[in-house]
């Protein structure tokens, strides 16, 4: 069995952060472990309050992982602030051959700041440069880059200044595109459009950390970068497609769906 670990914030109410990381990689039957970044209080609502754990406390929970279990990928979703950036680049920085998949998460679907807006220079200067592939949503595209994004032929632009900013690898994802779900993927060489129909649903919440959860998890199994985005984008549309209303916002998406039926290709 792989080994995964997300460095991520808690969601309580179990639709993203590391709840949605730890079932996203069960579903891909790779054995789940996380170092949380930050406390969050939240619903399908909304987030109400975030709290960042001190550095110190974030760093030596990855550094006690990696002293006692192989890990096969990490997946970062909230870093909170830039100490917290520091701290986790520090460590990842000591094993150098692990894939890392970044997700800069930056605010939440209801509009709560994740990440301190004075971080997003570490993040680009620390993080960005350890991560085999970063997986930014149209917002969060355009505070990397300072350009609009509106269209997959802004995406693909988009994706060519991040890979100039230090990224080995990009998904673009269209989750906010007016029309039809397209993530665009390119590596420097080749791009790799992921169209998928939009789904007519509110629960849309943790769609952006079980994307990215789900790659680190394929790519934890050994799949090339370009499979583990496909079956990553193939696992997240059956996940929000059969997604059941739960709470009185944004609910979650369905993990048991996309794994049992949703993809023979997870192992
Ligand atoms: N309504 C939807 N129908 C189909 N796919 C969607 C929908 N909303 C988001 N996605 C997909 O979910 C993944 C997460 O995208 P996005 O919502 O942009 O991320 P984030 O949660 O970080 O904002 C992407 O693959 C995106 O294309
Ligand atoms: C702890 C935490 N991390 C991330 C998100 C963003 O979720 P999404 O996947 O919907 O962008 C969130 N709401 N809470």
């Amino acid at each position: 069995m792989r080994h995964a670990l997300t460095i991520a914030g808690s969601d309580p109410s179990g639709g993203a952060g590391i709840q949605a990381d730890l079932k996203t990689f069960a579903a891909f039957g790779v054995y789940g472990m996380s170092a949380i970044t930050a406390a969050t209080v939240q619903n399908t609502c909304g987030v109400r309050e975030a709290q960042a754990l001190k550095p110190g406390l974030v760093a030596a929970q990855i550094g006690c992982l990696f002293e006692d279990i192989r890990v096969d990928a990490v997946k970062i979703g909230m870093t909170a602030d830039a100490d917290v950036i520091s701290a986790i680049a520090g460590e990842l920085r000591k094993h150098p051959g692990v894939p890392v998949v970044l997700d800069p998460v930056m605010v939440s679907t209801s509009g709560h700041a994740l990440l301190d807006p004075a971080a997003v220079h570490a993040l680009t200067r620390q993080l960005l440069p350890l991560a085999a592939l970063i997986t930014p949503n149209l917002p969060e595209t355009t505070v990397l880059t300072g350009r609009e994004v509106r269209t997959v032929e802004d995406m693909r632009t988009a994706a060519v200044d991040l890979i100039a900013l230090g990224a080995r690898a990009v998904v673009v994802k269209g989750g906010h595109l007016d029309g039809d779900a397209v993530d665009v993927f390119f590596d420097g060489r080749d791009f790799l459009l992921l169209p998928q129909p939009r789904v007519a649903t509110r629960n849309t919440h943790g769609t952006g950390c079980t994307f990215s959860s789900a790659v680190a998890a394929a790519l934890a199994n050994g799949k090339p970068l370009p499979d583990a985005v496909r079956v990553a984008k193939t696992y997240i549309s059956e996940a929000i497609a059969h997604a059941e209303t739960l709470g009185h916002g944004h609910g979650p998406v369905n993990h048991f769906y996309a794994a049992t039926f949703g993809s023979a290709d997870l192992l």
